[in-house]
């Protein structure tokens, strides 16, 4: 069975449709990828696949998580399966990080929740043995200093590790990452990125990967949609999207990225002047 099966979802605001028709499924284990430019759709459609969709929005179509309908679902019954069966890391670590709270009461609030729901007591020296634990998993040096932090005191890179812990530590089956990278520095951004993957797979986990690079997608996902004003415009395996594109736009991506690249190893071919 799907752990997420998407089927005609659309998204709008009053009479301006937003996405239109996206249909995907994902299987326990399995690592999809949504493309697109900027405002394409991929966040709102990733939103509503775990009923977070601002004031405002309204989704139609059929969203089945774990089996549960999500669409016209209130909030209430919605909360089991966040964190439980899906978590999300987010852009700006921020918006994961309460600003005014420790880091390490942050993270242990999923860990508690966890440990709740599995019926397991957790004494204060077991949950600090988690708090550590999970500090090591996303390789956060001096956990001690870690957990006594408040966010503002520490850098990007490990505000995004801490959000990217409190996600996992809530034992979700799929994690959705929605351009978990896109604010780090270049080199941050390679290690979040191989860290994810690592998570990921140790943990056995579904990934919904969300960004507007598709070399960085096709490295990590097994399989592609890729979203164009609100509709999904070409969906295949990661590698055979990224290296025989078929449509269009999908064309004008790759081509983009290859430019990048190029202009990145210094390989630009150089103008021909006309004698
Ligand atoms: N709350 C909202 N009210 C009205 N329009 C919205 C709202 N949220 C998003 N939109 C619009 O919906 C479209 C899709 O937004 P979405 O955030 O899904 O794009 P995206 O592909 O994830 O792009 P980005 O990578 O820039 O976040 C955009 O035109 C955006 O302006």
């Amino acid at each position: 069975m799907s752990l997420l099966r998407v089927q005609g979802l659309s998204v709008a605001a009053g009479n301006r449709p937003l996405v239109h028709g996206v249909s995907f499924d994902l299987a326990p284990g399995e690592r999809l990828g949504l493309v697109g430019e900027s405002g394409s759709g991929k966040s709102l459609t990733a939103m509503a696949s775990v009923g977070l969709l601002a004031p405002g929005l309204r989704a139609e179509g059929s969203v089945l998580l774990d089996g549960q309908q999500v669409i016209g679902q209130p909030d209430r019954a919605l909360v089991p399966l966040r964190g439980a069966v899906a978590a999300v890391v987010f852009q700006d670590p921020t918006a994961a990080l309460d600003p005014l709270m420790r880091l390490g009461d942050q993270l242990a609030a999923p860990i508690r929740r966890r440990a709740r729901r599995e019926g397991r007591d957790l004494s204060a020296a077991a949950l600090r043995d988690e708090q550590t634990a999970w500090l090591d998993r996303v390789a956060i040096p001096d956990p001690a200093r870690i957990l006594q932090a408040w966010p503002h005191q520490v850098s990007g890179g490990q505000r995004q590790r801490v959000a990217i812990a409190m996600a996992l530590a809530c034992g979700p089956r799929l994690l959705i990452a929605d351009e978990p990278t896109t604010a780090l520095d270049v080199s941050t951004q390679a290690e979040v990125l191989s860290l994810l993957d690592q998570l990921v797979r140790d943990e056995g986990l579904a990934l919904l990967f969300i960004s507007h690079d598709l070399p960085v997608v096709s490295r990590i996902a097994d399989r592609v949609l890729v979203m164009r004003q609100g509709v999904v415009v070409e969906e295949g395996p990661a590698t055979r999207v990224f290296t025989a594109p078929i449509h269009d736009y999908t064309q004008s991506l790759v081509a983009a990225a290859r430019r990048l690249q190029a202009a990145l190893d210094g390989a630009t071919p150089t103008p021909q002047v006309a004698p």
